[in-house]
């Protein structure tokens, strides 16, 4: 299984995508492409806890070097860890905002002596036959981020990433810029000195720095690349396939009226 915080401790970049559509096959698929990691949302999306389970199963039948995350709905310490137990080997957690945000999160994730993560028999310890292992694996493997997408928690960067147990940020660029009161403008100074603001706090925290090009773009993405972001998204499936069929559509659009 692919170690994401292994691959950032050995200063790789590491290239995900989203799956938001909730389909198996797609999560598959995705998985199959050569992505360290595909992320469900459950934030954004109508998928819930029984049909993640299918799509991590899914994600790992694609490819075992590519991980299965979960943007999760946020803080709720009962809920994390179900998604956790069902085989998330990182989690990104939308709207921190607080210190205290950022500790209840890595509370819910870690077992202890470094969080409050109950123990129960589950898919990420094979049904119990690994528990042993994955009570120590999990705390060193399951990747904490932080997605800072509101003003706010630019404010209290310093405080969020003092948090011991947080492993990244994630930067969610639509939020972050509602946030401000220009949503979307992704070249607005207010947003490129909050992104800058970020990277900043990444660098002197020793935390990695992520972010998500949410349109397929890869030129974007490369930029952000050389920034200093290694925790990167591209994109996620319904928007990748909404792409192609606009373009698609429009191109034969045009031949089809000559
Ligand atoms: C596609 C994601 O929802 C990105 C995100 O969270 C954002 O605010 O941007």
């Amino acid at each position: 299984m692919r170690n994401l915080k292994q691959a950032l401790a050995n200063n790789d970049t590491i290239v995900g995508t989203w799956c938001n559509s909730g389909s198996p096959i797609i999560a598959e698929l995705l998985a199959s492409c050569g992505f360290d990691y595909v992320c469900v949302d459950v934030e954004h999306s109508a998928v819930d806890l029984p049909q993640t389970q299918q799509l991590f199963q899914a994600i790992t039948a694609g490819s075992p070097n590519c991980a299965p995350m979960v943007r999760l709905h946020g803080v709720d310490y009962s809920l994390v860890k179900r998604y956790v137990d069902a085989g998330a080997r990182g989690v990104v957690c939308p709207l921190i905002t607080t210190k205290a945000e950022a500790e209840l999160l890595v509370s819910a994730v870690k077992y202890p002596p470094h969080g409050k993560r109950g123990v129960g028999f589950c898919r990420a310890n094979r049904f119990g036959l690994r528990l042993a292992e994955e009570f120590v694996a999990a705390n060193e493997e399951v990747l904490i981020a932080v997605q800072i997408e509101h003003i706010d928690a630019v404010n209290n960067i310093d405080e969020i990433l003092s948090v011991p147990g947080v492993d990244a940020v994630f930067i969610g660029p639509y939020d972050l810029t509602a946030s401000m009161g220009i949503t979307a403008q992704f070249e607005h100074p207010d947003y490129l000195e909050a992104r800058d603001r970020i990277l900043q706090a990444c660098q002197k925290h020793k935390i990695v720095a992520g972010i998500h090009v949410v349109q397929p773009n890869t030129e974007e993405l490369l930029k952000r690349s050389a920034e200093g972001y290694r925790f990167l998204a591209y994109s996620l499936d319904i928007t990748m396939l909404m792409h192609t069929c606009t373009a698609g559509v429009a191109q034969l659009r045009s031949f089809l009226a000559k």
